[in-house]
């Protein structure tokens, strides 16, 4: 029998008895194993945990990229909520463009559009009116101000990675997924990231959820959830990077 968790209203996404299988047999990887999760609105999460653990896989399903074996995921909108399993590839899709930001390496810009067309599509698409202060202030603290027209193969993996960086800001969605968002970026950069990541839950009552295999980004987050084997072992509540730190080197082992 399957048991359901109450629902808070005060979540942004309910994740319940996930689970994936890749392969069969001997062969089979499991990456969520019967995996509850709930993100709470406005709050920053970062997941972390060994390499293989999950993290890639639970962002793909939390955010609609990819359909779980069994399992729901359930986005709370402003205007109710949407379970994202079981939509029809064209509801799904209409979801994930007015509800979800990508910052994801392997989902990332349109080649024949410039980085504004790119920023600018998810408001375009979804027929909504954008905020240009936003739009300046924005690509101006990521340094992308002279790089508004130039296409994706114009500029640098770490200018592409800040142009998603925008695109999941300026176009305001309920949840913004992250993996790795800082990966490919200079600390300075990095930190930027951070603390616009930070600005869209504070100031915008945004949810944020980020991977990241980097204790001190993490411990920017409101609390980290650290998973092993397909399923969360420990939720965290504001833990210093140290202990970050040291948890991960604990997991590894
Ligand atoms: N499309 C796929 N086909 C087969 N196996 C897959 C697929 N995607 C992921 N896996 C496997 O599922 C497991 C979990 O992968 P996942 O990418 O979610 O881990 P991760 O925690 O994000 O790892 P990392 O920190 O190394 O990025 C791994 O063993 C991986 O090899």
């Amino acid at each position: 029998m399957t048991t359901h968790t109450p629902v808070a209203a005060l979540d942004a996404v309910t994740a319940e008895h996930l689970s994936k299988t890749y392969g069969t047999g001997d062969a089979a990887v499991r990456p969520l194993r019967d995996l509850s999760l709930r993100i709470p609105n406005a709050s920053f999460t970062a997941i972390m945990g060994p390499s293989g653990s999950g993290k890639s896989t639970l962002m793909h399903v939390l955010a609609g990229l990819d359909a779980p074996d069994s399992g729901e995921v359930i986005l709370h909108t402003a205007e109710g909520p949407v379970a994202l399993t079981g939509l029809s590839d064209k509801t799904l899709t209409a979801a994930r463009r007015d509800h979800i930001g990508f910052i994801f390496q392997a989902y990332n810009l349109v080649p024949a559009m410039t980085a504004e067309e790119n920023i600018l599509l998810p408001a375009s698409l979804g027929g909504r009116s954008v905020d240009r202060n936003l739009l300046h202030t924005v690509t101006r603290r990521l340094g992308l101000t002279d790089r508004l027209h130039h296409r994706p193969a114009e500029l640098s993996g770490g200018q592409q990675q800040r142009v998603a960086v925008a695109r999941a800001l300026v176009s305001r969605p309920t949840v913004i997924f992250a993996d790795e968002p800082t990966g490919n970026l200079d600390s300075r950069t990095g930190a930027e990231v951070m603390a616009l990541l930070r600005t869209a839950v504070d100031e915008f009552s945004q949810t944020v959820v980020m991977v990241t295999h980097d204790a001190a980004a993490a411990a920017q987050a409101d609390r980290t959830v650290m998973l092993a084997d397909g399923h969360v072992t420990e939720t965290l509540e504001k833990p210093s990077a140290e202990h970050l730190a040291a948890r991960m080197i604990e997991a590894a082992h």
